[in-house]
């Protein structure tokens, strides 16, 4: 109903209000409440199925098919899981894509340069690695300079190590160009690294959140972190064996 209004007059990057969605006549979303800060890092986990791709597919503009209210600044872009990536077109226009005006080689060079992708610039994306790719499709994000980036699971399909880097990449864009961020992921131990705010979501709604407030970078080690971790995996209902005494 009212997407695509710009940046709330609550301050915030992010509000929604009395927010449904339904499927079939089944609520998927049902009455979500949420602000996000301008500059906040969230998180957002639960189950398979819950609606997180929904909630983030609707601030990204892309489904308009709801009840209730959610603005959103009109400067924001959204990475997936998959990047995809036209096949026929080399990274760099790649990134341009859907851009409006003409925009220079150069501005996607640039971006390009923060994902450390630089090289690549002139490749095709068949050429490129997953995290390549991946990489390449924050790209095409960041050259929108939003003021929200949605991200749903863009870690999903990477290997460990490459995730790792991932992760780290962006937690440093984050601080750097200081936009929102909303972070779709089943990973808890990635939430409480990235995030100020963890959601989970349940039922429709915020069932839950945690605020961290670890000192950045963190440690996975910090007694304190897998603490965090504990409590998110059993608000999901995963039980954490018990520490060796
Ligand atoms: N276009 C659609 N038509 C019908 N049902 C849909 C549609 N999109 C989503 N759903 C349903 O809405 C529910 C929530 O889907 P959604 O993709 O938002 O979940 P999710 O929390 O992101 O799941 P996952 O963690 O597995 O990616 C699911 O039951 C899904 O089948």
């Amino acid at each position: 109903m009212a997407t695509d209004v710009h940046r709330p007059v609550t301050g915030q990057a992010v509000h929604v209000e009395g927010l449904t969605r339904s499927f079939d006549g089944r609520a998927v979303i049902d009455d979500l409440q949420l602000d996000i800060a301008p500059g906040e890092f969230i998180a957002l986990l639960g189950r398979s199925g819950c609606g997180k791709s929904t909630l983030l597919r609707i601030l990204a503009g892309l489904d308009r098919d709801i009840q209730g209210t959610a603005l959103v600044p009109r400067r924001r872009a959204v990475a997936f899981q998959a990047p995809r990536l036209m096949p026929w077109k080399k990274v760099w226009r790649n990134v341009l894509l859907g851009l409006p005006g003409k925009p220079e080689r150069a501005v996607a060079e640039r971006a390009l340069d923060e994902v450390g992708l630089g090289h690549r610039t002139g490749a095709w994306p068949k050429t490129l690695s997953g995290g390549e790719a991946q990489r390449a499709s924050i790209a095409r994000a960041l050259v929108r300079e939003p003021d929200l980036l949605l991200l749903d699971e863009p870690f999903g399909a990477l290997d460990a190590l490459t995730r790792i880097k991932a992760q780290r990449l962006v937690g440093e864009l984050w601080q750097r160009r200081g936009c929102a961020v909303l972070l779709v992921t089943h990973d808890v131990e990635e939430a409480v690294l990235l995030a100020d705010r963890v959601l989970v979501m349940d039922g429709g709604r915020i069932a839950h959140e945690q605020h961290i407030d670890l000192d950045r970078p963190r440690e996975i080690t910090d007694p304190r972190f897998a603490a965090l971790r504990a409590g998110l995996l059993a608000r999901l209902g995963v039980d954490t064996p018990a520490e060796p005494a």
